[in-house]
């Protein structure tokens, strides 16, 4: 497995070593060992799998409030996605910016997130699969949202606000300056 850091320090692209022979390939997705050693401390709780049907359907950005914040190691199992994380730890240096790549099932790029992030991201193909390792379990009541193009953050969308197909739920997320609870870090954790 091979790893690059994103412009975002903590947010890490990983390419994991793909065998090939006459069959296919073989790849090594995930190996705690490798990871706890190259990319974090981290004990993966929940694994996560969604389906878009439609090219241009964006979910997010989403995060959970401590003590159930999660750290995500996303990848895409068909189709393409490009997927973002916004920073949300108060006190970081790159507080409120934003990084996105393109995983795809092609490439077989994975990235995480480490917790105080939030997540989205925007389907390029049909039918685009997206599965992700989360180190908190699901909690509804955790739950928050910022919406996808607050200009605040600017999210560089490779698709249009008319061509969006977005939630119900997120068209209508707060903007980054609604909720001061969402964005400090150390607040959230306060919180719990
Ligand atoms: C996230 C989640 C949702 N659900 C349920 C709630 C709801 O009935 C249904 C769909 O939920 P949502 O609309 O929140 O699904 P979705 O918009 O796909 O939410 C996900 O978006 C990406 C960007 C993330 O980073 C994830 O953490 C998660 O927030 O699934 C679970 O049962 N477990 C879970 O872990």
């Amino acid at each position: 497995m091979k790893r690059a850091p994103l412009e975002i320090a903590d947010v890490i692209m990983i390419t994991p070593h793909l065998i090939a022979d006459s069959r296919g390939y073989f790849s090594e997705v995930f190996k705690a060992a490798w990871f706890n050693e190259h990319i974090a401390d981290a004990v993966f709780l929940q694994d996560n799998q969604s389906l878009s049907a439609q090219a241009g359907t964006i979910r997010g950005l989403h995060f959970q409030m401590e003590p159930f914040a999660q750290g995500k190691l996303v990848r895409a199992i068909a189709g393409r996605l490009f997927d973002v994380a916004v920073d949300l730890r108060g006190g970081s240096p790159t507080y409120g910016k934003w990084v996105g790549v393109e995983l795809s099932a092609d490439n077989g790029k994975q990235l995480w997130i480490p917790p105080g992030f939030a997540h989205g991201f925007a389907t390029l193909e049909p039918n685009s699969i997206i599965h992700y390792k989360v180190t908190a379990p699901y909690s509804a009541a955790h739950d928050r949202g910022i919406r996808w193009n607050d200009p605040a953050i600017g999210v560089e969308w490779p698709v249009s606000s008319e061509a969006a197909l977005l939630s119900d739920k997120d068209r209508q997320q707060p903007f980054l300056g609604q909720s001061p609870y969402y964005f400090h870090y150390r607040s959230l954790k306060q919180e719990a």
